[in-house]
């Protein structure tokens, strides 16, 4: 068993993290106090905890609605900045080396805000957290957009004009049921045409079908939970059956971004020991371990390979699988991931 002091010390690799998700309960309260905002708890302990309570709610919409607070205090710049360099110390101090870091940016126009003025303010606070991080870390970003509008192929623009300036790709992510990923078919198309990268959340709250789509109609090249790929293996004991989903997902090595914790809270999973992350991994899946939304979870990426190493009598050499497996499916280029590979996870894997 490793002490908590070893598992923070691992480094981590983290691909699919919400900035809006992530905000400490200080900030949250802090920022809301300035405009005015009201919140539905006063002091910051209590105020984290409904975070965690509202999003244990078994659905995927229900858990949406706690957005709306983080949303509200995230509408200028001074404010994203500063949640925006908060995260990447936050992860920073928990031992993440390499975070992709998403968020829609459509969601904080409210006070005026452009769409490049937003992006800008997250790439000044991402700068400033890895300036002043107390331990190295490089962190990117990934823009969201909401798949219940219809603002995708303007967010996909956005990716692809920011690209050489701290955005590594796109998203979609909302509601799943009734949003099919096909209703965004353009902006993947383009951003294929683009040769640019894109994950998409499939397989969190809908079946089978919304991860076919986002693999096979709209060329994602990760997929966002993907947990409901264990709906197509067949598996009785140490025997397993792959269907042919399932099958071109492991075969093409298509990274799946597992956020144990939220799956529990939306419902996608029962609990850790019966989630789909065991038998994917022992499968060898291209699976990794993410946080998803920090603050709805309470939790971390320390926390979360805690949680598993608990379920599945994980060790080190399972970290060191996951954080490899996540730094190979990272969408910055090749030889900078090699860099963090070769330079900051191996050897210390290899000296611990
Ligand atoms: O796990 C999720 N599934 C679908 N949508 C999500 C999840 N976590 C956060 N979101 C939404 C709510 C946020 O406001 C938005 C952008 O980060 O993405
Ligand atoms: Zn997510």
């Amino acid at each position: 068993m490793m002490t908590p002091e070893q598992v923070n010390a691992a480094p981590k690799v983290l691909l699919h993290d919400h900035l809006d998700g992530g905000l400490r309960p200080e900030t949250v309260l802090e920022l809301a106090g300035e405009i005015g905002h009201a919140l539905p708890r006063a002091e910051a302990p209590e105020l984290g905890a409904w975070f965690v309570e509202s999003a244990d709610s078994g659905s995927l919409e229900r858990y949406l609605e706690t957005f709306d607070h983080t949303v509200a205090v995230m509408q200028t710049t001074e404010a994203i900045k500063r949640v925006a360099s908060e995260c990447v110390q936050d992860l920073a101090a928990d031992g993440v080396v390499y975070a992709e870091v998403r968020y829609a940016p459509e969601q904080h126009l409210t006070k005026g805000l452009s769409l490049e003025q937003v992006v800008d303010a997250v790439r000044e606070g991402f700068e400033h957290g890895m300036a002043v991080a107390e331990r190295p870390i490089v962190a990117r970003q990934l823009l969201t957009a909401m798949r219940h509008k219809a603002r995708s192929m303007e967010i996909a623009e956005l990716a692809v004009a920011y690209r050489d300036a701290g955005v590594v790709g796109f998203d979609i992510a909302g509601a799943e049921a009734g949003y099919p990923p096909t209703r965004h078919l353009d902006a993947f198309e383009y951003l294929q045409r683009e040769n640019a990268h894109f994950t998409i959340h499939a397989g969190e709250a809908f079946g089978l079908p919304s991860i076919w789509q986002a693999i096979q109609w709209c060329g994602a090249d990760r997929l966002g939970h993907g947990v409901r790929i264990i709906d197509d293996i067949n598996h009785d004991g140490d025997k397993a059956e792959l269907g042919r989903l399932a099958a071109y997902v492991r075969d093409r090595r298509i990274p799946l971004e597992m956020c144990p914790s939220s799956n529990l809270q939306t419902g996608a999973a029962a609990s850790i020991a019966e989630h789909p992350i065991g038998l994917l991994a022992k499968l060898r899946f291209r699976v990794t371990v993410n946080t998803d939304n920090r603050l709805m979870s309470g939790t971390s990426m320390s926390r979360e390979l805690t949680l598993l190493a608990e379920a599945f009598d994980y060790g080190l050499e399972d970290f060191r699988w996951f954080a490899i497996n996540a730094m190979k499916s990272a969408f910055i280029p090749f030889d900078e991931r090699l860099a963090i590979i070769d330079n900051v996870i191996k050897p210390w894997y290899a000296s611990n």
